[in-house]
């Protein structure tokens, strides 16, 4: 049996133009799908999944999602995802998190599902936070699904600011339980998916009160819902909060409680605890609470990065099957992709997806670690963790919003239709600038740490920086970019530092003439922000360079390391204007980066569609369906776009029926008036 989409392979009934391109490449995709993901076994899992997947018809889209309503929507996703249920424990290892959320993604698309945070966001907390006896009690129920959950921290009137949360847990000595109460209507949990319709669980964040006193936001297992009726438990106000930009097919929720009374056990306390007779127990650090959002940043880059590669898979293969304009021969229009701006669009992109998912590689395995430590006692990477992720999210998010967008213009008039499946993959990604920590607000925690580091740097204390900043001490020593990666890195750590050391001198400057900390923090807000972007920006620089070395495979790592020079170039160009500024970049070495870039999309050209079809989508993972629907979109592999699109508008709801109530009840009572 041939697997659906080997990558390599070329088919006879393909669209000739992107068969062509294929035969042009220099690598073996399935070898760079190995280097993609990790390892030739993780690669394979992948393939086999997808393949597996597309021979069950009831796991593939019963309609095109974009002709569903809200309802609908929900329907389809609820049906799927637990068509899937039945399916996983034959289909996937079920304790592999990566293979859960490859097949997740595979049947569900980007429209979300009523079970997606029960995996991501309501286990997890309950791993990290719950006692051995709350993993007994719930944690088996949870990943059997006889329960449903989700994760309710958001209110209505705080999102970012989680030590103003007013959804309070009172600790009662009488009854030994926390009564947790909405004060306002500001206080409604708001946001929290698959809370609106679907959960009868919550992990809810509330400030713990015990004798007047607010220990501020704590953890605790609610159930909300009855588990037969299905009904709100009585004290719980809980709905859907309407529809939204993307995600639509899960019910993010609000959720009020009225004096709700849970049991002592219900605190989640593995870190912490409250007695019987209200002594709290403190975590061994601060922030302790706050634990499984770093889990979830870390996850973000990998995430987004392939988040964008779909998008760019789409934008490719279309762009080289779309024939407009002519350059020098003027018998045959070209291929939009032989366009140098299509390129620079699309090339560059390519580039970042590799790098965010090379960089999500190492943050997942430090959070890892990190994990580890925790649950031996040792918190001393929380911060550094904190730091690093807050910035990678930030970046990964804004950028792959950028990326996508790109696709999406790339493909011009076809890619505003949603046959193109780019704005529904927009719509979630941009989502994560403001999820899991609103941008700005996580920059600005990095750079907390950038300023203590800065700090310590100048108090001649360079030994104490850990590595990711240890830069910040290095001398200024000009550097010759022809020579190479490090050298681009030397150039991007000066850029960095001195960003981060102007920023923290002006933030000095404006406290000593007498403005306090926070509005001094405030004035330097924007300076700041840039400091932690040109860090970040650094550090998934070198992290691409790493990968690159690490590779044997000469093919692969001749390729990968055009792409990471189009990366350095492009990074470095974007951000040229610090360096000249100080006059640690000469105009003529300007001139070089200029000249590189161009020159790697020239090199990347017959590479391109390869290195796309090396993340291994499958046609129904881009929502164009093998079984059902032949007829969807941009991005198939076969390249056949222009007689599917034709298929898809054909199969729209208003075409169903030639004259539309529209025409009888309002068009034509007004033309018919106009003739009078
Ligand atoms: C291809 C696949 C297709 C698949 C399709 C499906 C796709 C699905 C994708 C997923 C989709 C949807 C998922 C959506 C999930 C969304 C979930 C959520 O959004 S949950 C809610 C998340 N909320 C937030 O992130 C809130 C952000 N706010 C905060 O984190 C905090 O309030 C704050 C950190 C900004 C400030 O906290 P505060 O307590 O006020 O802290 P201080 O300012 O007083 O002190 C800062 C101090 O603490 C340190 N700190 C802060 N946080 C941490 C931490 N986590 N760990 C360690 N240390 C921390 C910080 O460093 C400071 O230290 P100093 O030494 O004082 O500098
Ligand atoms: C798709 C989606 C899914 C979500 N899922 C969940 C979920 O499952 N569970 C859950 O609990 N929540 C969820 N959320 C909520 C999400 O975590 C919050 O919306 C997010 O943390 C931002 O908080 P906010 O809405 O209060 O934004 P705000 O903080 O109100 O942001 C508004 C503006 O104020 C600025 N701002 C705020 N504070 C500062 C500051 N200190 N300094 C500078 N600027 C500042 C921000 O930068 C932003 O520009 C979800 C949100 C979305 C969009």
């Amino acid at each position: 049996m041939t697997m659906v989409f080997l990558n390599k392979e070329i088919r006879d009934g393909d669209n000739p133009d992107l068969t062509e391109e294929r035969k042009t490449a220099t690598f073996d995709t399935n070898k760079m799908a190995e280097v993609i993901y990790g390892s030739e076994k993780l690669a394979r899992r992948r393939r086999e999944i997808s393949q597996a997947v597309s021979l069950i018809p009831e796991l593939a889209d019963s309609k095109p999602l974009p002709f569903l309503s809200r309802n609908e929507k929900i329907l389809e996703s609820t049906r799927k995802v637990t068509a899937l249920n039945e399916h996983l424990p034959r289909l996937i290892n079920m304790n592999d998190e990566d293979e859960a959320w490859h097949i997740h993604s595979e049947v569900i698309g980007f429209e979300g599902n009523p079970l997606a945070l029960h995996h991501s966001l309501f286990i997890p907390p309950l791993v990290i936070q719950g006692s051995d006896e709350q993993h007994e009690k719930w944690l088996g129920r949870a990943k059997r699904r006889e329960i449903i959950g989700c994760y309710a921290q958001t209110e209505l009137g705080h999102g970012s600011n989680i030590r103003k949360l007013e959804t309070t847990a009172t600790y009662s000595l009488s009854t030994q339980e926390f009564i947790l109460h909405t004060p306002t209507i500001n206080a409604l949990k708001w946001w929290p998916g698959a809370l609106g319709k679907s959960s009868n669980h919550a992990v809810v964040v509330a400030s713990l009160i015990i004798k007047e006193q607010n220990y501020g936001p704590h953890l605790f297992m609610v159930q909300i819902r009855d588990e037969q009726s299905h009904e709100p438990l009585p004290g719980i106000a809980v709905g859907d909060i309407g529809p939204k930009m993307a995600f639509n097919g899960a019910d993010n929720g609000f959720l009020g409680f009225n004096n709700f009374r849970i049991p002592r056990g219900n605190l989640l306390n593995r870190h912490c605890n409250v007695e019987v007779d209200g002594t709290y127990v403190r975590p061994p650090h601060d922030k302790m609470n706050y634990a499984g959002m770093i889990r979830v940043r870390s996850r973000m880059a990998a995430e987004q990065g392939t988040f964008m590669a779909q998008a760019l898979t789409i934008a490719v293969r279309y762009s080289a099957v779309r024939r407009q304009g002519f350059l020098e021969n003027k018998s045959q229009e070209v291929k939009v992709l032989d366009y140098q701006t299509q390129q620079h669009r699309l090339f560059p992109a390519i580039a970042r997806s590799y790098a965010f998912i090379f960089c999500g590689f190492e943050t997942i395995q430090k959070y890892e670690t990190l994990q580890n430590e925790m649950n031996s006692g040792n918190v001393s990477l929380m911060a550094d963790l904190h730091a690093l992720t807050s910035g990678i999210k930030s970046v990964v998010t804004y950028q792959t919003g950028e990326g996508i967008e790109q696709a999406r213009m790339a493909c011009g008039g076809h890619g505003y239709s949603m046959a193109s499946y780019i704005s529904e993959i927009y719509g979630c990604a941009i989502g994560g600038c403001t999820y899991e920590g609103e941008n700005m607000v996580m920059l600005l925690q990095l750079a907390r740490y950038l300023v203590k580091s800065v700090e310590l740097a100048m108090r001649g204390k360079p030994g104490d920086l850990g590595p990711m900043v240890a830069y910040l001490a290095y001398p200024d020593i000009k550097v010759d970019l022809v020579t190479g990666p490090e050298a681009y890195v030397k150039m991007f750590q000066h850029i960095s530092k001195r960003q981060s050391i102007k920023a923290t001198e002006k933030f000095h400057r404006k406290m000593e003439s007498g403005v306090s900390r926070d509005e001094a923090w405030n004035q330097c807000a924007v300076e700041l922000t840039r400091a932690s972007r040109l860090h970040t920006r650094l550090y998934i620089i070198e992290t691409f360079i790493r990968r690159v070395d690490s590779i044997e495979d000469l093919s692969i790592k001749m390729v990968l390391t055009d792409l990471m020079n189009l990366h350095l170039n492009y990074e470095l160009l974007d951000v040229a204007s610090y360096a000249l500024e100080d006059g640690f970049m000469s105009s003529t070495q300007m001139g070089f980066i200029k000249n590189q870039l161009y020159s790697s999309l020239e090199k990347i050209r017959p590479n391109a569609v390869s290195l796309v079809d090396s993340f291994q989508f499958s046609d129904l993972q881009l929502r164009s369906n093998l079984l059902n629907f032949l007829f969807q979109v941009l991005g198939r592999r076969d390249g056949h776009v222009y007689q599917n699109l034709f298929e898809w508008a054909k199969s729209s709801p208003l075409n169903q029926t030639e004259v539309l109530p529209s025409v009888t009840q309002y068009l034509k009572p007004m033309m018919e008036k106009a003739k009078l």
